[in-house]
């Protein structure tokens, strides 16, 4: 990792009811990560931090390197795109396409030509007024717009809810496209473990306004085991990364780690030699990681 597109250095957003922060996150140049945290943990906040929807109440968010606490230059600005999770309703009576006309002024790499080819792809019909668009189609819309930009840094805000399953492989596709072939780098929130799966190469957890750290995705996956021993209390205790332990049957005990390589390498030690171990599924890890089985990492 080097460059960071994105900085958030010592954030804090007051809510009515919660505080964000004080939270450090960096994104790093053509990756994408994915921001994973319960409902209201803060993941809409901190992306509308990004594009100055919000302002910090402390500390300060970092772009390409600059702060711009006077406002995103227009030029910065073309280099983002943002997919909210709920639209503007000042464009309701617009036309797609002349939303589009609008989009194409502000972004000075808009491409038609992929604009009309994800429409035809996302089978959105056209010349339709922007709140006449039923809510998947609204934001397949968005989504076409965003990826037409050619953005430097794409931020989406649950993008895939509302969205049906053709569309859905669709945009995950093209969202890969354009980190491999326009180099993009992709911050996206979600909920749904199989798109963290297929897209993610980072995860950052949110949780009520504090990062629980960004883990590269497979290295998480090598830290989850399921593993069976003959049973031994002691060394048990002495296991590092223990999450969940339960005896199976009076010689047998059966517990989980988030610390694979540090149990392994203590039963390698004693001597002690696992009877079985399961690779843990990523939303296993993931719900582990939620209840506060890692550190902050
Ligand atoms: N405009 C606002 N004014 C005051 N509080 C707000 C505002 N927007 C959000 N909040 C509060 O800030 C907290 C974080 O909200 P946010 O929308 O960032 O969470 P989220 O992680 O995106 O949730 P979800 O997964 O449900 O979309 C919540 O407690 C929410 O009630």
């Amino acid at each position: 990792m080097d460059n960071a597109v994105l900085e958030w250095r010592n954030v804090v957003k007051k809510r009515d009811r919660m505080v964000l922060g004080p939270l450090d996150l960096k994104l790093y140049e053509h990756y994408i990560t994915a921001l994973i945290g319960r409902n209201g943990s803060g993941k809409s906040t901190l992306m509308k931090l990004a594009v100055q929807l919000v302002r910090p109440d402390e500390g300060e968010v970092i772009w390409f390197g600059r702060p711009y606490p006077g406002g995103l230059p227009a030029d910065v600005r073309a280099e983002i795109a943002y997919v909210p999770e709920n639209f503007a309703a000042e464009e309701n009576g617009i036309k797609m396409d002349d939303a589009a006309d609008f989009r194409a002024s502000w972004y000075p790499r808009w491409d038609w030509q992929r604009y009309e080819e994800l429409l035809r792809r996302f089978d959105v019909p056209g010349g339709k007024k922007l709140n006449k668009l039923s809510k998947g189609q609204r934001r397949k819309f968005e989504i076409a717009a965003a990826l037409a930009t050619r953005p430097k840094l794409l931020l989406l805000d649950e993008p895939s809810s509302g969205l049906d399953p053709f569309a859905w492989k669709t945009m995950m596709d093209e969202i890969r496209r354009c980190v491999d072939e326009d180099g993009a780098t992709v911050l996206m929130s979600t909920h749904i473990v199989e798109e963290v799966r297929r897209m993610a190469d980072y995860l950052v957890l949110v949780d009520k306004g504090k990062s629980l750290g960004m883990l590269e995705k497979d290295a998480l996956l090598e830290r989850g085991r399921e593993i069976w021993i003959s049973r031994d209390d002691e060394l048990l205790e002495e296991l590092p990364g223990i999450v969940e332990s339960s005896i199976e049957s009076e010689g047998m005990v059966r517990f989980v780690t988030l610390d694979y390589a540090g149990t392994a390498a203590l039963l390698d030690e004693v001597g002690v030699k696992p009877i079985r171990v399961r690779a843990l599924e990523l939303d296993e890890v993931m719900e582990h990681w939620m209840n506060g089985g890692l550190s902050p990492v």
